[in-house]
């Protein structure tokens, strides 16, 4: 009997990687040895503080900057002289501050974009419905809030239906509800099939819309993985509640205790095995123990500790 035919998985290349993308300016490097790699479909949220080299490497990305050494792939293919112009033809974008001419209406600021890239209407339409401008488009541009005229800047991105998206800070400056206006946007977009790389120098703006995040701290990258991977790499404190906190510290020297407020003692990065050992001294040295539970962290805390506050 023949055995049924096997067939190979899929595996689909990120739609960007990065070789040891790197940008010195002046001798320093601002882009220091990243190797990026962000999957088809997600939503990739690009943190570091300010200054830490974001936009330098997402203008890489988009060749407006050459890198000084490494290379970019953009959907398996290698950037080069030959095939950028086809690869960017894929790319929607924005940097920096948003685009469009305050004294035109969106309407004819889109119609530029139409003109220019030789599209059709039904694209120019379909941006602008994704976007939710669509009653908006007669008003000038200099008339639009901050959040609108980053939307119509998201509009000129997505009307080439671009298979991948780079926004840089999309959301910076924006009040609470224009934030989550560009969130709802990236996720409708994601769900559609738009891989998106979003930058963010607060993760509280993208931590909840993206599914991937990269952490860049002086050019290095210092994180690369799911929400969840953050969480577990960066072992919360164990918190052990008893009956004699300072006898408990003294206990758990070894283990850097201290104290942390009423009958807790807090104690760093320790596995599991240690945390039974460190509960067998307090049991052998008599101190009643109440209770032992790992500390909540939020991503905040997690990106404060591997940026170590640099910038924030
Ligand atoms: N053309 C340039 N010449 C010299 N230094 C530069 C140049 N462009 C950027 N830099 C420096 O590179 C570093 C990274 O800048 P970049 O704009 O990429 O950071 P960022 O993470 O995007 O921060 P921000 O959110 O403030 O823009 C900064 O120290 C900046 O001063």
């Amino acid at each position: 009997m023949s055995s049924p035919p096997v067939t190979p998985p899929v595996v689909t290349p990120p739609v960007v990687a990065t070789e040891n993308l790197t940008k010195t300016y002046g001798g320093r490097s601002v882009v220091d040895d990243l190797n990026l790699s962000i999957p088809a479909g997600c939503v990739y949220g690009f943190l570091g503080p300010n200054g830490s080299g974001k936009s330098t490497t997402m203008k890489m990305l988009l060749s407006l900057i050459q890198p000084t050494g490494g290379r970019v792939q953009i959907m398996g293919r290698p950037m080069t002289r030959g095939t950028r112009r086809e690869l960017l033809g894929s790319i929607g974008s924005l940097i920096e501050a948003p685009p469009g001419y305050a004294h035109l209406t969106g309407a004819e600021n889109m119609r530029l974009v139409q003109r220019l890239l030789g599209l059709n209407r039904e694209q120019i339409d379909d941006a602008v419905r994704t976007v939710r401008l669509q009653d908006q488009m007669d008003k000038k541009v200099r008339n639009y809030s901050l959040g609108m005229k980053q939307r119509l800047g998201i509009a000129m991105a997505l009307a080439r239906r671009p298979r991948l998206l780079i926004l840089d800070e999309p959301t910076n400056g924006l009040d609470p509800a224009g934030i989550e206006e560009i969130r709802g946007l990236l996720r409708r977009l994601a769900d559609d099939g738009v891989t998106v790389m979003v930058s963010s120098h607060l993760l509280g703006e993208i931590d909840k819309t993206a599914n991937v995040l990269g952490i860049l701290s002086q050019g290095r990258m210092i994180f690369q993985g799911t929400r969840s991977e953050l969480m577990t790499a960066s072992a919360p404190d164990v918190i052990i509640s008893c009956s004699d906190p300072q006898a408990a510290v003294a206990t758990l020297r070894p283990f850097d205790a201290r104290h942390a407020g009423r009958s807790d003692v807090a104690i760093p990065a320790l596995d599991d095995q240690q945390t039974a050992g460190a509960v067998a001294a307090l049991v052998g040295q008599r101190i009643g123990v109440y209770g032992v539970r790992r500390d909540e962290q939020t991503l905040e805390d997690v990106f404060m500790s591997l940026t170590a506050g640099g910038g924030l």
